[in-house]
């Protein structure tokens, strides 16, 4: 009774070009929001920098006509307003950026029947086993499972939003956990709720009559506003899925041919051999896990490609093993290097920063607002470059996606003038 055909997330930049080139803005303007809607299935190569919204827009407008009106435009610049949060916002992100919709607690875990996908609810149920198995969920099951676990179940939406980053190959802590506030209602006006006539229009085959979502809009309202943990179904499943295991950085995940190109900077030796190899450089190019395209680049001379790990960063937010191939197959195919840091080692990071910055080499990175690897100047003398963006930044905050886009909009012009004009204004 599954919905997606399983799309093959391999690890190149020909495969998301590839899939890019399938997508049809009308189609998808048309039927996004079914289940077996002409979704694009691209979320996974634009998080990790296989491609982005910018050169997404740029090809296909080859193509079609596009505008600002079009739903596809409309649905990239989500991704770009929630960056915009983001970058106002810093770690708030991850707290509550306005109050809840009632006052007690929330639990603050995931009880066994939601993390093993037996809650008795199809539509939750299927939606999680395909979490584990595809690391991809179309944006109406992200939404469904969200409201599920906060408003029926009463968990803290930070705990659901962590769990459901480590399983997704498209985690993204701007998209993720902000869209998980919006639908709890601390970064919305109301909650988010659903109900099973709602999962009968847009995924038919996931029945959910008789079960708790079964009822009108304004009980499950009040059942959010309330502190009523309706716990799963009488009649649910015994047995559900394994939870796969998600981890931090760890050497087993390197296959051999990236362990010959590891470098590891914690320790002194790492730094003093990557040291002296950089006399025969111009410039290194780190490559961290958001900006793989730089993999695929046509190699420079003088230019050294060095993948990027921070430990700090994955400890806190741990990936699933698919992820990892997904970020680490990039790496080994297109960089001469792999450095591990780990930017919580104040003092041995000063040492770092002191040995880098006697060689002559220019060291290059792309900005990113992914804790950890944000502060990794404090560890290497990088320039950043910045990172390629579809609309220009409105220069004030703006807390609602529809004043965002009005103002980003406004200041480009038109869709044209923002591929071509806005190209790095911000
Ligand atoms: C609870 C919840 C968690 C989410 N977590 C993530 C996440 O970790 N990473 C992530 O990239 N998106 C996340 N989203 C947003 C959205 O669900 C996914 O971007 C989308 O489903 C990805 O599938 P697609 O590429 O087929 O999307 P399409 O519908 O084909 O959209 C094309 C692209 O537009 C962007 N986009 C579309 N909708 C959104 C949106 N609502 N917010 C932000 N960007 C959007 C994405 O880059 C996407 O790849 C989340 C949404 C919810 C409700």
């Amino acid at each position: 009774m599954q919905y997606q055909t399983k799309i093959n997330y391999a690890p190149s930049r020909h495969a998301a070009l590839d899939s890019l080139a399938k997508v049809d803005p009308a189609q998808y303007s048309r039927s996004r929001n079914f289940l077996d809607g002409a979704v694009t299935g691209l979320s996974p190569w634009i998080t990790h920098g296989y491609t982005n919204v910018r050169e997404a827009t740029q090809l296909l407008v080859q193509k079609y006509r596009l505008s600002f009106e079009d739903k596809l435009i409309f649905e990239f610049a989500w991704r770009e307003f929630f960056k915009h949060v983001h970058t106002e916002l810093g770690d708030g992100i991850l707290r509550d950026v306005r109050r809840p919709v009632w006052p007690g607690r929330y639990n603050n875990q995931l009880p066994d029947d939601i993390e093993e996908g037996r809650t008795g609810i199809a539509a939750i149920d299927a939606g999680i086993a395909l979490l584990y198995e595809t690391g991809y969920l179309h944006n109406h099951v992200r939404m469904w499972i969200a409201s599920y676990v906060v408003h029926i179940r009463k968990v803290h939406w930070k705990v659901g939003a962590d769990w459901m980053y480590s399983h997704l190959l498209d985690g993204d802590l701007a998209s993720n956990h902000l869209s998980w506030q919006w639908v709890a209602g601390t970064f919305s006006h109301k909650p988010y709720v659903f109900n099973a006539d709602n999962v009968h229009k847009y995924a038919p085959r996931w029945d959910c009559t008789g079960t708790s979502i079964d009822t009108d809009y304004e009980s499950l309202d009040s059942i959010a506003r309330s502190k009523r943990d309706l716990g799963r179904e009488r009649n649910a499943p015994p047995v559900g899925v394994a939870r796969p295991a998600c981890t931090g950085f760890q050497m087993d995940l390197l296959s051999e041919p990236l362990k010959r190109k590891l470098v590891d900077l914690r320790q002194p030796v790492g730094v003093e051999a990557s040291c002296t190899l950089l006399d025969q450089f111009k410039t290194v190019k780190l490559i961290h896990p958001w900006d793989l395209k730089a993999c695929f680049d046509v190699a420079k001379e003088g230019v050294l490609r060095v993948g990027l790990i921070d430990c700090a960063f994955h400890e806190v937010h741990p990936w699933s093993e698919q992820r990892w191939a997904f970020v680490l197959g990039a790496m080994e195919t297109g960089c001469d290097q792999v450095w591990i840091v780990d930017t919580r080692q104040a003092s041995h990071n000063v040492a770092i920063l002191a040995r880098f910055t006697k060689t002559e080499v220019r060291i290059e990175l792309r900005e990113t607002l992914n804790p950890g690897y944000a502060t990794v100047t404090k560890c290497l003398p990088a320039k950043w470059l910045r990172e390629e963006k579809l609309l220009p930044n409105p220069l004030r905050f703006q807390q609602s996606f529809s004043r965002f886009y009005k103002e980003a909009t406004t200041m480009a012009g038109s869709l044209e003038e923002a591929l071509h004009e806005h190209a790095l204004a911000d």
